[in-house]
């Protein structure tokens, strides 16, 4: 039962998932009296008669309280169940706003559709995938999230909990296998969420330029004068099927100029934030270039301008392993981008694979992982598979009376 019910007897949700659509649909859940108490102050069927049955589909209008002599809001009403009733409206802002708030103004508690699906008994595994599924925007992503939504994670936590229960001397064996699912953890994490690119580098090796190439539009503003770029400047895309979010930062140097320097010290910030940085370099000037931010793992090094430097060989002119382009002329651009993929996905996880796509669910899986006892095995994976729900790669629920009250 939902940790709301004792203080609201009902609960009003959009169930409409993040996005714009067309149609919204609102749900009331409660025990008692709902048509009566929730929908009948604002609800006027175009056809009056009885209370309606379960199953029945009204067509109507929306009344909002305080507003009943105007034309009000065309919605469609279906009663699921006794206890279940949705209003499907128009799918701006201000129509789901104003209908939950009149549904909420008679004593329904608002609450987020994943303490919905919670309240419905659905598992947290399961909540969990709707969440990120609803997030992620390509067709890749979808996939992994939707094998995590029919059960690839689940299933495994059971099988591992299944063996770890009948034969305890398995600890090391379902260690392994967690450890093995614990590798897709960072792809998990950047399912619902873009990899973040820093472009870094000196002043003028084309840092702009190439953030423009990669986007195939001008978002930012290129010069011919190093310290163009001040602040960072983002723009997001998709490379290969994964969202990525790309940050065009100031030259780092020591400027003179206290605007500049601001630039450099957000430019700095950004790099250390990063999923993954381009160091790009002048390669027509190559005594400009600044050493790279030692100790990453994932930076890739990138030759800039190799249009201005004739016969540019790859290997002949640098002692170090880059990727040679030329934003301007496009030359290079489309390894960069197979480059970037490879070093952020070095691989595919095959279909079905069970991925941890939350922090609660790795953290579950590390402590599974780090178990001395088959015991403490047992209870990290049961709290994987029976734990609430709270993520924090998501962004936080608004506030909701569910909460507060
Ligand atoms: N020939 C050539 N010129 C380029 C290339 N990339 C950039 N440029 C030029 O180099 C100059 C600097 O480019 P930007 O993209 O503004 O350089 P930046 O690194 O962002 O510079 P700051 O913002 O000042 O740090 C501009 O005149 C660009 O047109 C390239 O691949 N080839
Ligand atoms: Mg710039």
């Amino acid at each position: 039962m939902h940790p709301c019910e004792p203080a609201f007897a009902a609960l009003v949700c959009e169930l409409t998932g993040v996005g714009r659509g067309g149609v919204a649909t609102v749900a009331v859940w409660g025990q008692n009296a709902l048509w009566q108490r929730y929908l009948q102050p604002f609800f006027r069927p175009a056809r009056s008669g009885a209370l309606p049955r379960p199953g029945d589909i009204l067509y109507g209008t929306w009344h909002a309280a305080g507003r009943e002599q105007a034309a009000g809001e065309s919605v469609v009403v279906t009663a699921i169940d006794s206890q279940h009733i949705q209003v499907h409206c128009h799918g701006g802002r201000a129509a789901v706003e104003s209908i939950m708030a009149d549904i909420g103004s008679t004593g329904a508690g608002r609450c987020e559709w994943p303490q919905w699906l919670a309240a419905s008994g659905c598992c947290p595994l399961e909540i969990e995938a709707r969440q990120v599924l609803a997030t992620t925007d390509t067709r890749r992503t979808a996939a992994i999230a939707l094998d995590q939504l029919r059960g690839a994670l689940r299933r495994a936590a059971e099988s591992w909990l299944q063996t770890l229960q009948s034969d305890a001397a398995q600890l090391p064996a379902v260690q392994r296998a967690v450890a093995d699912v614990l590798r897709w953890t960072r792809l998990g994490k950047h399912l619902g969420r873009p990899w973040q690119i820093v472009l870094a580098g000196a002043p003028n090796v084309g840092k702009s330029s190439l953030l423009n190439a990669l986007l195939g539009y001008r978002r930012a503003i290129t010069f011919d004068q190093p310290g163009t770029t001040r602040d960072v400047v983002s723009a997001d895309t998709v490379l290969d099927g994964w969202s990525v979010s790309l940050a065009d930062t100031a030259g780092l140097r020591d400027a003179g100029d206290s605007i500049e320097n601001q630039g450099v010290q957000r430019a700095r910030a950004s790099i250390d934030e990063a999923d993954l940085v381009l160091w790009v370099h002048d390669a027509a000037d190559p005594a400009k270039a600044i050493p790279d931010p030692a100790g990453r793992t994932d930076c890739l090094i990138v030759d800039n301008k190799i249009d201005l430097v004739p016969d540019f060989s790859a290997a002949a002119n640098r002692p170090y392993e880059a990727v040679a382009v030329s934003a301007t002329s496009g030359q290079g651009m489309a390894e960069l981008m197979q480059r970037i993929v490879q070093t952020l996905v070095p691989e595919l996880p095959p279909a079905g694979q069970a991925i941890a796509i939350t922090d609660r669910q790795a953290e579950c899986l590390n402590r599974a992982v780090r178990a001395d006892t088959a015991a403490s095995a047992c209870a990290a994976l049961e709290q994987l598979l029976a734990g609430r729900s709270e993520d924090a790669w998501l962004p936080p629920p608004p506030t909701s009376p569910c909460e507060t009250s």
